[in-house]
């Protein structure tokens, strides 16, 4: 049995060398990583560095590492993607609630939707909804499961500037509300700057760079300390800051 003091302590997530071929291709090479609970950790990494290779390991999604050993992750996590995998021929409540049963699940499944403001959309199908409406509601079924754990796999990546904006103020407020551990992989180094308790830049098959935000939030991309983490994190992923 933990005690309170391990279980207070104890990481969200642990992962302790790691390592994921593809054929003869070593992608991951003994990664190590660790979150603490309600963390919010943001992955930058280029492109092929193996970003969703580690997310979909996390979340369960690779049976090729699932029962391997060197990954203790709670019970209960939500994954949210690129884009927002909605049944369009489910209605939006529906798609909340997909996979939870009762009157409980359906209670949290309005309150996720008004959290993310959709009340009163619930009856709407997926494509009387703008792209960022859709990704609302993946924030939705998310919340509705009251993760532990939410990895998230560039979810704005498709949006245009000014709704990645807003939900970027969105998914701050939820995750400060819910304290969820978060695991957010981002190609945008200010959106993991703006959002992250931590960033850490994935080079070569492990962590490269780890970096602490200790920023006040919510943050402003012309504080001089927001402008060198840019520029540091610019440096470690390869790309000139001009
Ligand atoms: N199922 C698979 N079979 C073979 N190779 C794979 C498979 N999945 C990923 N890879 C390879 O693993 C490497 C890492 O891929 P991954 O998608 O994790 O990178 P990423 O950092 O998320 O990239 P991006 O930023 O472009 O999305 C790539 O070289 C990719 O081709």
């Amino acid at each position: 049995m933990a005690t309170d003091v391990e279980q207070l302590t104890r990481p969200a997530v642990r992962v302790s060398g790691l390592v994921r071929r593809f054929g003869p291709t070593v992608v991951l090479d003994g990664l190590d990583l660790e979150i603490a609970p309600g963390e919010f950790v943001a992955l930058l990494g280029r492109s092929g560095s193996g970003k969703s290779t580690l997310l979909r390991a996390l979340a369960g999604l690779d049976k090729d590492v699932a029962g391997s050993g060197g990954i203790a992750v709670p019970g209960n996590v939500s994954v949210v993607f690129q884009d927002s995998r909605l049944l369009p021929w489910q209605r939006v409540l529906r798609n909340v609630l997909i996979g939870l049963d009762g009157r409980a699940a359906r209670d949290r499944g309005l309150a996720a939707l008004a959290e993310v403001g959709l009340a009163g959309r619930e009856r709407a199908w997926p494509v009387e909804l703008s792209g960022g409406e859709q990704q609302r509601v993946a924030l939705a079924r998310s919340l509705a499961r009251e993760p532990q754990l939410l990895l998230a796999d560039e979810p704005f990546g498709a949006l245009d500037a000014l709704t990645r904006i807003r939900m970027h103020a969105l998914l701050r407020e939820l995750c400060e509300r819910h304290r969820p551990a978060v695991l957010l992989v981002t190609h945008d180094v200010d959106e993991a700057i703006v959002l992250a308790d931590r960033v850490v830049v994935l080079d070569k098959g492990a962590i490269a760079v780890d970096v602490t935000i200790d920023l006040p939030k919510p943050r402003s991309h012309r504080d001089p300390r927001f402008l060198e983490h840019r520029s540091r994190l610019l440096t470690a992923l390869g790309v000139d800051d001009e």
